[in-house]
């Protein structure tokens, strides 16, 4: 009744969280009592999905690529297609890290960490630099790279894009935004609302972003390295324009799940 995509699912999960039960204990043992605190907590969180909040902002946390990342008001809620950009680059990350010892990886617009944590969780060689605009962001990162066990490889920046970025990267990845403003009104009022806007928000055309990552990377990208950025499903030409204006020659074109073109690679074309 309340237009939700998938009731059932949101169901079991704000179940599960605020009763602490598994969905292996739904099945053997349907009948486990739970107690009135907890029935409390969860009609509550029925009440703000019924009011249209998302699930993972009512629980706190989503899963990306296995790991559980804390969420907060400053941060985007990670996607599975930005797992699109993990799964791209990492071959490179793992390649690197094996040649040099090492790999050291940008993580421009990091949110809850997302992308560099995965990267990490991934490649025990590989350290991150998160970098983000919102310092409340960066604190939500910081503590997720604790959480997981990865906060001494990870470290954060508050800077816009790389106004305070120093050293040089072997990968330079990034979920930029990338919506165009005027679009932003028309989005599901589940992301408008509850997405920073700050997150989503990619200037007139949505291809803001792209144009100072590409003018300003190769400062901190080593020879051979890579950027990695994820798209609008519309904009691969677009931005692909802007990176080989820049210097750059495309790398690599990725599919999200649904079989749209998500995530652009591109690497200099005269390191
Ligand atoms: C689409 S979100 C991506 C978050 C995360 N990387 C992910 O994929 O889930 C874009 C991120 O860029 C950050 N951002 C926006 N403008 C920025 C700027 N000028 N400099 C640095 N970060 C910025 C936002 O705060 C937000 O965390």
């Amino acid at each position: 009744a309340a237009a939700v995509a998938d009731p059932a699912l949101d169901a079991r999960l704000i179940v599960e969280h605020l009763s602490g039960t598994t969905p292996t204990q739904a099945i053997a043992d349907p009948e486990c009592s739970v107690d009135a605190a907890a029935i409390a907590a969860i009609d509550a969180a029925l009440r703000r999905r019924v009011a249209g909040e998302p699930v993972h902002r009512i629980l706190g946390y989503r899963e990306f690529y296995g790991l559980r990342l804390s969420l907060s008001p400053e941060t985007l809620e990670p996607r599975p297609d930005t797992e699109t950009l993990v799964e791209a680059v990492l071959p490179f990350v793992k390649a690197t890290a094996e040649r040099q010892g090492q790999c050291r990886i940008l993580d421009l617009g990091t949110g809850t960490g997302a992308i560099a944590l995965a990267l990490l969780s991934a490649v025990p060689a590989a350290v991150a630099t998160g970098v983000d605009i919102s310092q409340g962001a960066l604190a939500t990162a910081m503590r997720n790279a604790r959480e997981l066990g990865l906060g001494d490889r990870f470290q954060v920046l508050e800077s816009d894009w790389f106004e305070k970025v120093f050293g040089r990267y072997h990968v330079i990845a990034g979920n930029p935004p990338y919506i165009a403003s005027i679009d932003i009104e028309n989005l599901q009022d589940e992301v408008r609302d509850f997405d920073p806007r700050q997150a989503l928000d990619g200037g007139v055309d949505g291809l803001s972003s792209y144009r100072i990552i590409a003018a300003e990377a190769a400062g901190f990208l080593e020879a051979e390295g890579r950027i990695a950025v994820e798209i609008g499903h519309t904009q691969r030409k677009e931005v692909t324009g802007i990176f080989s204006a820049a210097g750059y020659m495309p790398a690599g074109v990725f599919r999200d799940f649904g079989g749209n073109e998500r995530v652009l690679i591109f690497e200099l074309t005269n390191p």
